[in-house]
């Protein structure tokens, strides 16, 4: 087992689409306009999901991203059939718009299961999936969940939650905790003006970043560009897994049922080396979202595993452990069955 290989080589797929969510005035346009501030290069297309006539939050990102589009007919969570929402990502995949990444913002009063489901329904071939955020404002919440209880109970639904205007409360480890009790396994992360480092959502510029010998604190003076004030606790860790050949399907698959919480998204490609199965897997995953992908090898590429781990409160030693009991040394002997349980999330 090596880590921190000479790079992961993370082929550009779908457009990743995250969503987010969050009660009225968490934020969520804030982290949008943070988004659209640290992009570095990247090209983020934005759907804002107004609730009412008035285009407030468009007017407040207007100007800042080329594929802009807002939904004029009000809640997009509302509507019953996803026509509506496809046709929104037809627009923004359409040859020569070259997106890196779509977020839609939910309205505050939006129901986010739904909002979910339209997007993993999409017919669309050139998206995925990337995740759904829920923003909470961190002195509104026990209010907020006291009224509306049905709001602490669907964080664990999300991918991230971002704890945000931390800078509102003289301790913010009292509600910190209380979040991720409701969160479960889902990682928290607390923020002052959304300011999350964007590497947690789209590839900021290649692997320069995850090089070293071991997993290391990213901070936000690293990769932000903007000044957005304090990032007390916004930490997350980053680390690379690499073997230099195979890991079991079985096993690996075990893993993948078994992510530990926090571990937020995992990325990169899996060899498997089995008989029938000797492709590379790219393999993407967003909070409980999994998908791996077949594609052929270049004929010189060095037949390996190599992933990418983002979380919160995740245990780099332990993570490590655990894939490192997945390596296969001798995948031609392994029987082809064991291939089942990862098949079921592969797409050709
Ligand atoms: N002090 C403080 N204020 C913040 C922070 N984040 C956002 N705000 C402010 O909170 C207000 C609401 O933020 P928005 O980003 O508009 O919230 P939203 O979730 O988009 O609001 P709706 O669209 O109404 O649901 C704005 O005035 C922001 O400037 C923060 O971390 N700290």
């Amino acid at each position: 087992m090596e880590l921190f290989p000479r790079g992961v080589s993370l082929a550009k797929q779908r457009i990743p689409v995250v969503l987010v969510a969050g009660f009225l005035g968490s934020g969520k346009t804030t982290l949008l306009n943070h988004l659209l501030n640290n992009t570095r290069g990247t090209r983020i297309g934005v759907v804002v999901n107004d609730f009412g006539s008035v285009n407030v939050d468009a007017m407040s990102v207007a100007g800042m991203v080329g594929s802009m589009m807002s939904l004029e007919n009000g809640c997009l969570c509302c509507s019953v059939d996803a026509s509506g929402l496809d046709a929104v990502f037809d627009k923004l995949t359409r040859p020569g718009t070259d997106l890196d990444l779509i977020v839609v913002e939910a309205s505050g009063l939006a129901e986010p299961r739904g909002l979910v489901r339209l997007v993993l329904a999409s017919g669309n071939p050139r998206i995925e999936y990337g995740g759904l955020i829920e923003v909470v404002d961190a002195v509104e919440f026990e209010a907020t969940a006291r009224k509306h209880p049905e709001f602490a109970t669907q964080l664990p639904l999300a991918d991230l939650v971002l704890l945000n205007k931390v800078d509102r409360l003289p301790d913010a480890e009292h509600v910190l905790e209380t979040v991720r009790a409701h969160a479960g396994a889902t990682p928290v992360l607390p923020t002052v003006n959304a300011a999350i480092d964007p590497e947690l959502l789209f590839d900021t510029g290649g692997v320069r970043k995850h090089e070293g010998t071991a997993p290391r604190q990213l901070s936000f003076d690293d990769l932000r560009e903007d000044d957005c004030g304090e990032h007390a606790h916004a930490a997350y860790q980053s680390l690379v897994f690499s073997v230099d050949g195979a890991v079991h399907p079985r096993r690996f698959a075990e893993f993948l049922e078994n992510r530990p919480p926090g571990l937020y998204r995992m990325k990169g490609t899996v060899y498997f080396g089995v008989t029938g199965y000797r492709d590379r897997y790219l393999l993407h995953t967003v909070g409980g979202y999994v998908r791996l992908t077949a594609r052929r090898w270049d004929a010189s590429a060095r037949r390996a595993t190599e992933l990418v781990l983002i979380g919160a409160g995740i245990d780099a030693d332990e993570l490590r452990e655990r894939l490192g009991s997945c390596e296969e040394t001798e995948p031609e002997d392994v029987d082809p069955q064991n291939m089942l349980p990862v098949l079921r999330y592969a797409e050709s």
